[in-house]
């Protein structure tokens, strides 16, 4: 559990965080977004003890990060600037960061094991991708098994392997009753992911509920029509009371009518239909639209 109470953090001219109050809870994966500059890695850093907050303060498991006994025994992370580098090997890293916190040997294999590195466990580290660099970084978050882990875009140099590995992994890890948080600017797959969402903008919790709810109450269903008379189609839709938005390439999204309403216009109008689909609203629709109402 992750517990946030006023969080503020303010540099020289910016106030990154301004009174964030929120709880991360097991068992779940928790997203966490909003746009560039909203606080994000600033809330993760104060999470880590690797700054302090202005006013306010943040828990793991009850106790500040400095007052954990064993960090990495409590609370794991991979943050966006973690990218570790040097002429080590992967193996040798992890064994190094295991000694320095008492972290028996065969771990290290374990976690290599898990992220999918074993085979290149002997690698440098300066010969691995960016994603499996990435990996490498997730079996560091991993070494002391931690109730809590913290993963900053996680996403990030995965390849499409990669990232369905990466869901399957967040998904097992709260599976097995840790809290999860991840933060991520990809939200076609946080949508897959997560089951709850904590959306922040301008230093302030806007919203923290339940993935499927925010998309329910925040994103509208739609019609998407394509069409090669897609202005005729426009003004057709349009005189009956519809929303249409141009999706580009004689698409159209249409709000306000369902799609047989539409496919009934274009047939009376002898309007041709190329496609005609009822979709439902995603997470980014939503966080735009809540984004877009707090201006
Ligand atoms: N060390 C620092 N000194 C001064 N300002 C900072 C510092 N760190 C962050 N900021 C500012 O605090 C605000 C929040 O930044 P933060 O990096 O937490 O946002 P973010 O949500 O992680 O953004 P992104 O999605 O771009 O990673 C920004 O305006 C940023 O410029």
């Amino acid at each position: 559990m992750i517990e946030a109470t006023g969080l503020v953090k303010r540099y020289r001219r910016t106030t990154a965080l301004d009174g964030a109050s929120f709880t991360v809870r097991p068992g779940v994966v928790t997203g966490f977004v909003g746009p560039n500059g909203a606080g994000k890695s600033t809330t993760m850093r104060l999470i880590l003890g690797l700054d302090r907050p202005s006013e306010g303060s943040v828990t793991v498991g009850g106790k500040s990060y400095r007052e954990l006994a064993a960090p990495l025994r409590e609370v794991g992370a991979l943050l966006e600037a973690d990218a570790v580098s040097g002429r080590r090997s992967a193996r040798d890293h992890l064994r190094w960061i295991a000694k320095g916190a008492r972290i028996p040997d065969s771990r290290v294999g374990e976690v290599l094991g898990m992220v999918g590195l074993a085979d290149a466990a002997g690698r440098r580290i300066t010969a691995l991708s960016t994603g499996m660099r990435q990996r490498l970084g997730i079996a560091t978050a991993l070494l002391g098994d931690p109730p809590v882990l913290l993963f900053d875009e996680p996403l990030h140099g995965l390849d499409p392997e990669g990232i369905r590995w990466m869901r399957t992994l967040l998904q097992d890890l709260a599976g097995e009753g840790r809290t999860v948080f991840v933060s991520s600017h990809v939200l076609a797959e946080l949508e897959e992911t997560a089951e709850q969402v904590l959306v922040i903008g301008d230093g302030r919790i806007v919203a923290d509920v339940p993935v499927t709810r925010l998309v329910a109450h925040r994103a509208r269903r739609h019609v998407r029509v394509v069409s090669p008379d897609a202005a005729e189609l426009t003004d057709a839709l349009t005189s009956i009371g519809a929303t249409v938005d141009s999706a580009g390439g004689g698409a159209l999204t249409v709000t306000g009518i369902d799609a047989a309403r539409a496919g009934t216009v274009a047939r009376e109008r002898g309007i041709r239909l190329h496609e005609l689909c009822s979709r439902r609203g995603s997470l980014e629709d939503a966080v735009v639209s809540l984004m877009e109402s707090r201006r």
